[in-house]
């Protein structure tokens, strides 16, 4: 992350908690629980690193009525929406129905979703559209899978893939946005990319973006890191110039383990 010369960020780093398909409504409110109770022990400043969590749908109606409850500082979000806003569209879920629930985030496009359910550019580009029609800021996952990374063309590929998906919009809307690099190679499997891999990434889309949008939708853009993060490793990740933040699967269901994360510019590790 670049730091200003006092201290701060020039970007509030994110540290966002994808629970995928794990927490039922009782489990999510438990581990909320204990995150932001952990946090306000540490005496975290939530305005100078942002937490948010992303739960399963059946949560989020919990997850709202906790935060709202509690005042708790924390943001959270859906890990999915339509493109539609409503209609005869069954088992799909509405931006419009998000932001109702006081939804900040929405996640458009995991590497889980383009595989397992075929989403493609066209597609996202709709969730992308529909998220900010309802004032959800959109974290748009990337990535290259291991065939690509051991061709030599996961930069290409990656950039590719976001300037497909990214297709239509405005440089203004570009600056808004959360973009996660996700290789898929290392989702999931303990197989950490490097923190030099995560720079060259991160720092490859913010120049497409600089060249594609403007040098101010580069410098608003949020680039974050997911894949294998977790206590150990996210303050050498998240020191690189150009992440801003991370994006955590499995770490995130253990509220110990990811207070320590966001907690990360206390354990840098030298
Ligand atoms: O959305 C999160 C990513 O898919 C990373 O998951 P992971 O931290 O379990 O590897």
């Amino acid at each position: 992350m670049t730091v200003t010369k006092d201290g701060g960020y020039v970007r509030t780093p994110l540290i966002a908690g994808n629970w995928k398909m794990n927490m039922d409504h009782v489990q999510g409110i438990t581990l909320l629980q204990k995150l932001a109770w952990t946090l306000q022990d540490a005496k975290h400043d939530f305005e100078r690193v942002e937490v948010a969590v992303l739960p399963p749908f059946t949560d989020l109606r919990g997850v709202q009525t906790l935060v709202n409850g509690d005042k708790l500082p924390v943001r959270y979000g859906a890990q999915d929406l339509s493109e539609h806003d409503s209609g005869a569209y069954t088992g799909e879920i509405s931006g419009q129905f998000l932001a109702k629930l006081g939804c900040s985030y929405v996640l458009v496009g995991h590497s889980e979703r383009r595989a397992l359910h075929s989403e493609g550019a066209e597609l996202l580009q709709g969730k992308i559209q529909a998220a900010l029609r309802h004032g959800l800021v959109p974290i748009v996952c990337v990535g290259e899978p291991l065939e690509v990374r051991r061709s030599g063309e996961h930069v290409s590929y990656t950039v590719d893939q976001l300037r497909e998906t990214l297709k239509g919009l405005s440089a203004e809307q570009v600056a808004g946005l959360v973009v996660a690099y996700e290789p898929v190679w290392a989702i999931g499997t303990g197989e950490v990319a490097s923190e030099q891999d995560a720079q060259e990434m991160c720092a490859a889309l913010r120049e497409f973006v600089a060249q594609e949008f403007s040098s101010e939708a580069a410098e608003g853009l949020r680039l974050l890191y997911g894949g294998s993060v977790k206590a150990a490793n996210a303050a050498t990740i998240l020191g690189q110039t150009d992440v801003d933040g991370v994006l955590v699967g499995g770490a995130s269901l253990d509220a110990a383990e990811f207070a320590n994360i966001v907690r990360f510019e206390h354990h840098v590790v030298a």
